[in-house]
């Protein structure tokens, strides 16, 4: 697509955008919108009463003053009062507009804000593996900002502008039409110019909020990797990528920038020039006849010449911002269509809070009423096939019959399929061919919250809130007592070391826990997972090396945690299996291997070779 193309695409685009905001704007409250629209028709028509009213003021009063010998002001003095009765009114309809449209922009933006937030969480996890996070947050953050600024101050300056404009123009019509049509052709001529500047303004005005996101992303993705760049020393390629986009940032800020300033100047001395031409033509053609204009009626267009160049050079400022927020508020819209997870499931689990680790599936009867059946555990895995992206499968026939309180371990290099097994049970991804049942349901059936609800995982990289480690462990079970979560820390093996801080259970944790060990960190969040207590688990397990008391630590919390429940363990270490029921040994998304540790050993072939050390798992 060339640039024109790309253009045109985009001015469609703008007005659709601009369209579906202004709904949303309406709908935010349609009193609000309707009041200020009329406060804005009295503000703008008041104005140019005024300069309507200079006519009247020379040609009725002035000048009949100006030849009685013994003037009676008393009419001029009431004509004046009147007209400071009309300005008054205008002043207050003008105050009036702006603050009900800033209150209404507020209105917008919280609940555009909540809006996107409610229906980020409804994304599938597809989304945010197409996205980088820096983009999505540069649309609650730059996008939300630009929209807000529109709202509150672009367009109502942009509807006051072309509302002057439009009475300006009547008015002038009313004083001379030769006149208006000659202030016309200047007009014209400015719009062209307007137009020209704008467009090209707009278009980079995109590209820098895409080059914006594009950085932010970048700097969110190496200050993540801040440690691995260290280690690596990469910082050179970091800065060179980084010095790239910011590069291409300024070049696209720099151009946006040029076309919009070179737009004021030439507006603003086209008003000047319209002004010096009209007194000369006007003067003319009052003296030679030309046109039946009095002395009030040119000092009236002269007046009203001035405010009919001013609206002309704020629309053309209030245009680049308005189009400048349109590519925002079009990237949040882009957002808020994203479709939402689909979920068709309608069987309900439910778990009695009473008696610890008792799931239900509620069965609807036929008499109406729900039986509760206890949750078994009992996954399998029918022909599975998937592929994330179509056409690259990645899994092919997975079968797995993992009965009720198994564990089953899937052990294969990395890039094997592990963890898109576990992906395929939460339904983050939908299979392409083959069932995936749970006790004899198959999970697309199942409501989705209630599936992940009763699926507990611990993944390989410990994610920790801000909070005490009370608060952190609380968060299997917000409503957990503090018993609940002394015993699920005990159970973890994790209550040693939580005695040994200094705050003990109210020892605040910063960011992601950067001040504990990933041993601790780990012990935690195996707490965390045994206070949710759900019948089946997937764990994750880290690779980071851990010192060997802690490891032991986390081998006795995990087989505790482990105990009487289904479980699916991604292991990469082989010392954590040994004691599988079942091991899955997986090659580039078949499964190569199946069996307990005996039989595997005994069969001497791809997984006794990583167990004697021929091959290595990473
Ligand atoms: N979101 C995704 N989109 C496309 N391909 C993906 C995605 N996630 C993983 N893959 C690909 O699927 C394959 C299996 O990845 P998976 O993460 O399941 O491997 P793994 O065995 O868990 O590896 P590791 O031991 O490194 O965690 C890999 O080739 C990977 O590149």
């Amino acid at each position: 697509m060339d640039q024109t193309q790309t253009q045109n695409k985009a001015k469609g685009n703008h007005k659709q955008v601009l369209g579906r905001l202004l709904k949303v704007v309406y709908r935010t409250s349609p009193a609000m919108l309707i009041i200020s629209m009329i406060s804005i028709v009295l503000s703008a028509g008041a104005a140019v009463y005024g300069s309507l009213f200079i006519e009247r003021l020379i040609d009725q009063y002035i000048v009949p003053l100006t030849r009685q010998s013994n003037p009676n002001y008393t009419p001029l003095l009431d004509a004046v009062l009147f007209m400071g009765c009309v300005f008054l009114i205008g002043v207050l309809a003008g105050y009036l507009f702006n603050v009900l449209m800033a209150i209404l922009a507020q209105k917008v933006q919280f609940n555009i804000r909540n809006k996107m937030f409610a229906h980020m969480e409804s994304l599938p996890i597809s989304y945010f593996d197409q996205n980088n996070y820096g983009d999505i947050m540069s649309r609650y953050t730059n996008d939300i900002d630009t929209l807000m600024q529109m709202i509150s101050q672009s367009i109502p300056q942009f509807i006051n502008s072309s509302l002057s404009l439009i009475f300006v123009v009547i008015a002038m019509f009313s004083l001379s039409w030769q006149l208006t049509l000659f202030s016309f052709l200047i007009f014209a001529l400015s719009i062209g110019i307007v137009k020209f500047l704008t467009t090209k303004s707009s278009y980079y005005f995109k590209v820098q909020q895409k080059k914006l996101g594009q950085i932010n992303g970048y700097d969110e993705e190496m200050l993540n990797g801040l440690k691995v760049i260290k280690v690596f020393s990469h910082e050179p390629q970091s800065k060179a990528g980084f010095d790239g986009f910011n590069d291409e940032l300024r070049q696209a800020s720099g151009k946006a920038n040029t076309y919009a300033t070179i737009l004021f100047p030439i507006m603003g001395n086209m008003g000047n020039l319209l002004y010096v031409l009209i007194a000369f033509l006007g003067g003319a053609a009052a003296i030679n006849g030309w046109a039946p204009l009095t002395l009030g009626a040119i000092a009236s267009f002269l007046q009203l010449s001035r405010s009919f160049a001013m609206p002309i050079s704020q629309i053309s400022q209030q245009l680049n911002s308005i189009v400048l927020a349109l590519a925002g508020s079009n990237r949040i819209f882009e957002l808020l269509d994203q479709p939402s997870e689909v979920d068709n499931g309608d069987v309900i689990i439910s778990k009695d809070e009473k008696v610890k680790g008792q799931w239900y599936w509620n069965v609807p009867e036929k008499d109406g009423q729900i039986k509760k059946v206890p949750i078994k555990g009992h996954i399998i895995f029918d022909h599975v096939n998937f592929s994330y992206v179509p056409g690259h499968p990645i899994l092919h026939d997975i079968n797995i019959n993992a009965k009720p309180g198994m564990k089953v371990a899937l052990v294969g290099e990395t890039g094997a399929g592990k963890t898109t097994i576990s992906n395929m049970l939460n339904r983050f991804y939908e299979i392409d061919s083959g069932t995936i049942t749970y006790d004899g349901i198959p999970i697309s059936q199942i409501r989705k919250d209630d599936l992940r609800h009763s699926l507990s995982i611990v993944l390989q990289e410990t994610h920790l809130f801000t909070g005490t480690i009370m608060d952190n462990i609380r968060f299997g079970k917000p409503d957990a007592s503090d018993d609940e979560v002394y015993q699920a820390a005990r159970l973890a093996h994790a209550d040693e070391f939580i005695h040994e801080l200094d705050h003990g259970y109210e020892t605040v944790i910063d960011g992601d826990g950067s001040d504990l060990s990933q041993g601790q960190k780990q012990l935690l969040s195996i707490a965390r997972a045994m206070i949710a207590d759900e019948p089946v688990m997937i764990l994750d397990e880290a690779t980071s090396s851990i010192d060997t008391r802690t490891e032991k630590m986390v081998q006795a919390g995990m087989d505790n945690l482990l105990a009487g429940r289904t479980s699916f363990v991604i292991a990469h270490r082989l010392s954590t299996i040994v004691n599988s029921d079942l091991i899955l040994v997986l090659d580039h998304g078949r499964i190569i291997e199946r069996g307990n540790q005996q039989e595997l050993l005994a069969q001497k072939g791809y997984y006794y070779e990583l167990y004697t050390g021929k091959r290595e798992i990473q």
